[in-house]
């Protein structure tokens, strides 16, 4: 078993890392690769699991500590599971405001039935910049994209996707009913169990 008490995250995005860090608890200190280097990785891999094995490996070169990575997105039926890898970049970099916009647009005048979606999330773990066994975890959220935004919580695209199990938005749920439910804490559940950190 592996024992790791500190981790990169190999991740410029604030959201996902109080949301990995609150999952990890403290028995795991996570630094943020943004202590390290300014500079993210381009995301060429054309798979969530080869973009995460991508940031995870250039993350640990740079800080010579054990790196995870978190690719994740957002996969809506009616799009053929666009923007999947490319969620983050759907509006050309323009940030999450204009890839809601862009979404909603997309879907405008699609029926609820035709509206579904789901998150995707893949953690890849790797002890070293070349280790060739990267720990993989995939999770995957089911849902709808709602017709506006609704909520204020979490980031991304969360104002506009349905939990149908809550009757919410995911921007309306709490951070601590978020960790329990998304793609993002499935994928770290099955991790911490690779872990050993039951
Ligand atoms: O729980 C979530 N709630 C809402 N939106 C989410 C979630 N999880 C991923 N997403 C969206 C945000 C971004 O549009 C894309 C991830 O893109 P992705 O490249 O993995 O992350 P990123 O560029 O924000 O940070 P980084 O690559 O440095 O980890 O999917
Ligand atoms: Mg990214």
């Amino acid at each position: 078993m592996i024992n790791f008490t500190q981790l990169v995250l190999a991740s410029h995005n604030a959201g996902k890392l109080k949301e990995l860090q609150a999952m990890l608890g403290g028995s795991v200190q996570l630094r943020s690769i943004g202590e390290f280097s300014q500079v993210e990785p381009e995301e060429t891999g054309l798979s969530f699991v080869e973009n995460a094995i991508l940031k995870a490996r250039n993350a640990a070169r740079i800080s010579g500590l054990p790196a995870l990575a978190d690719d994740s997105g957002l996969a809506v039926d009616f799009l053929g599971g666009a923007p999947g890898i490319y969620s983050a970049r759907y509006a050309d970099g323009k940030g999450d405001a204009a890839n809601n916009t862009k979404l909603l647009d997309a879907l405008k005048d699609v029926p609820e039935a035709e509206r579904g979606a789901q998150f995707v999330c893949v953690l890849a773990l790797v002890r070293h910049a070349d280790d060739p066994l990267p720990i993989l975890c995939e999770g995957l959220w089911h849902g709808r994209i709602l017709t506006e935004a609704s909520g204020e919580h979490g980031f991304g695209y969360d104002p506009l996707f349905w939990v149908p199990e809550r009757n919410c938005s995911s921007a309306e749920l709490g951070p601590v009913e978020k960790n329990q439910l998304s793609h993002r804490a499935r994928a770290m559940a099955l991790l911490r169990q690779r872990l050993g950190l039951q």
